[in-house]
């Protein structure tokens, strides 16, 4: 089948990036989310990111005006019923994926293969809930999704040889790299990343360094591009202690418990850049630890 109307469940850090890259391959796409307020964000950070491309180059003016036409949003969620391929990228709770596929199924063309971008949870058992496990993948974009190369393809147990065929010609359309992973919790790259972001919350917590040492020191220690607070940061805490849940309760190992420091971020409130809040206060002109 050819897939050229994309739905995207979600406008928040990963909803609007990879609207982003959808647009620019020239896919018409569809942005849903539950608030007006995030898809008017979405819709300013794609313009914005978009300018940087167009500043370095890479894009033209006309590139950004043409596909920036190419993305409508909607509230309703069950606007996405003509798309081709929908991909989920709302928040990282497996009820709140399931409300999403249950509200939408009813309204999908019965073709059209419905994805996730879930970081860490099974693929089998979100595809086992719908009406089409055979058209059901892990569709795992990496943040920032126009910068990022890599693309983690997931078959749940139930995908078929045409689902899986369908979503490489989508990533090599994107001019992005396909990684295929088995589902298992957490894939590949949170499986190896998530325990190490997880380690240096612990080695905050038992108080081994400062916020800002652990950062300098796998920047300059690692080459690491962010350190892994701020990485944490970035990504967003609530998704990094959703990802380590699911690891210490798919694996059943205590190796993946979650730090008690990073799960008392999350109680706070202070979940990285997207509250303005994190390992570091991002309200001031630069970044303040806040430990
Ligand atoms: C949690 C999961 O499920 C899976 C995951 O995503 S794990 C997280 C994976 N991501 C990472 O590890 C990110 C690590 N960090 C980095 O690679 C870099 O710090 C970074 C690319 C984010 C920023 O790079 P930088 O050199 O510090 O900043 P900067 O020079 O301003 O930006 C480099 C490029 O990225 C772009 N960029 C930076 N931040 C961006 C953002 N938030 N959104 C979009 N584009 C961004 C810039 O526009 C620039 O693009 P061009 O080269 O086209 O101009
Ligand atoms: N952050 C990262 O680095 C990466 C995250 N991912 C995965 O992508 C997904 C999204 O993560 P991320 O973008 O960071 O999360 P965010 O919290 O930034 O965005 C989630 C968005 O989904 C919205 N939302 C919540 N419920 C619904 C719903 N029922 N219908 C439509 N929209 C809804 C949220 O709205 P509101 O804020 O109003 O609740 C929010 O705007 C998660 O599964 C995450 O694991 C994958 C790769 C990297």
């Amino acid at each position: 089948m050819s897939i050229e109307r994309v739905g995207i469940v979600g406008a928040g850090q990963m909803g609007n990036g990879i609207a982003h890259v959808f647009a620019l391959a020239g896919y018409q796409v569809l942005l849903n989310d539950i608030s007006q307020d995030s898809l008017d964000a979405a819709m300013a950070r794609i313009a914005k990111n978009m300018g940087r491309q167009i500043t370095k180059g890479a894009i033209s003016s006309e590139d950004q005006e043409n596909a920036l036409a190419r993305i409508e949003t909607t509230l309703t969620l069950t606007d996405l019923g003509q798309t081709d391929l929908v991909i989920e990228a709302a928040t990282e709770k497996e009820e709140v994926k399931k409300q999403i596929f249950d509200t939408l199924l009813p309204h999908l063309k019965p073709e059209t293969i419905l994805t996730s971008n879930t970081s860490s949870i099974s693929i089998t058992r979100l595809a086992s809930g719908t009406d089409r496990p055979e058209k059901f993948m892990g569709f795992h974009f990496m943040n920032p999704v126009p910068v990022m190369q890599l693309v983690e393809l997931i078959r749940g147990i139930a995908t078929d040889d045409e689902t899986y065929k369908a979503c490489l010609e989508v990533v090599n359309r994107l001019n992005k790299t396909a990684a295929s992973a088995e589902d298992f919790p957490a894939f590949i790259v949170n499986r190896i990343l998530m325990p190490m972001i997880n380690e240096a919350v612990y080695t905050l917590y038992e108080g081994v360094g400062s916020v800002q040492c652990i950062d300098q020191s796998m920047k300059l220690g690692a080459n690491h591009p962010m350190g892994p607070l701020e990485l944490a940061d970035f990504i967003g805490l609530d998704t990094c202690l959703s990802i380590m849940n699911v690891l210490h309760e798919g694996l059943a190992d205590t190796k993946y418990r979650p730090c008690p420091l990073l799960t008392k971020y999350v109680e706070a409130g202070w979940l990285g850049r997207k509250t303005q809040r994190g390992f570091y206060d991002y309200r001031g002109e630069t970044p303040v630890p806040t430990r």
